[in-house]
């Protein structure tokens, strides 16, 4: 469904993501690991058109995606939570999870009810502005704008990051439901080995900018990844 070939992405003279060859596949939740700072949120934003990649190639669907726009990539099925959330401070509950319905296509009129069923607290909190709610709200505010547009391919960047216990289980589950129910193919980068064992089928392990270690979760070995994710 998703594919990159030997993609290599940077900020301006210095190369981050080095020769990186991956794939997802519907139905799939493929993680991204690697400690801070090895290349995981570049090769993201890359894969998404945020950033540009200076060789290889992102295959999506079939089509080639590496010349097409960050917006043209949402339109054409694939939901992004990003690092941070980015979320609208200013505009409420509602009005954020309406935003993801902007790169749909044909344009939904309405927010999917599933988008919403997931996260209760979101509705008792409709009309609070976004920059009102705590970060792991935020965090499931961001992940029911991206679900709005039903994407087919779901990246997930570290959703866990900073996030309480409770949430953390909560995004877990939502995970593990979309999994369950859907076709929908998830990148999902994350560092913890624990989280990524629960919802995980293939993971790719980073290092330096490239690719030290691939694998199925069930075949995969503990102490190698750990040693690739100890700071
Ligand atoms: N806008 C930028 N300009 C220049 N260098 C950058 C920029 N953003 C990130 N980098 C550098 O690129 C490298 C990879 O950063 P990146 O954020 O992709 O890593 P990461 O694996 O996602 O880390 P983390 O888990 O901390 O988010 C780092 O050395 C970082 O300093």
């Amino acid at each position: 469904m998703l594919a990159v070939k030997n993609m290599e992405v940077g900020y301006g003279e210095s190369t981050v993501i080095r020769d990186v060859t991956m794939q997802v596949e519907p139905g799939k939740v493929v993680c991204l690991m690697g400690r801070n700072g090895v290349g995981k949120t570049t090769l993201v934003k890359a894969i998404m058109g945020i950033l540009k990649s200076s060789k290889g190639s992102i295959t999506y669907k079939d089509h080639k995606l590496h010349t097409a726009s960050p917006h043209l990539r949402a339109k054409s099925g694939i939901g992004y939570v990003p690092q941070g959330r980015e979320i609208f401070g200013q505009l409420t509950v509602y009005e954020n999870i309406w935003m993801g319905l902007e790169g749909t296509k044909p344009r939904k009129k309405e927010i999917p009810p599933a988008a919403i069923e997931k996260f209760p607290i979101l509705k008792e909190f409709f009309a609070r502005k976004g920059g009102d709610l705590s970060g792991g709200q935020q965090q499931q505010l961001a992940f029911a704008r991206a679900l709005a547009s039903e994407p087919e391919l779901l990246i997930l960047d570290e959703p866990t990051e900073g996030i309480q216990p409770s949430i953390v289980q909560d995004i877990q589950q939502v995970i593990r439901d979309i999994k369950e129910q859907h076709d929908t193919a998830i990148l999902l980068v994350e560092q913890s080995l624990e989280f990524v064992k629960s919802v995980a089928d293939y993971v790719y392990v980073i290092q330096k900018g490239t690719v030290v270690a691939s694998g199925d979760v069930s075949i995969l070995d503990d102490e190698q990844v750990k040693h690739y994710l100890v700071v």
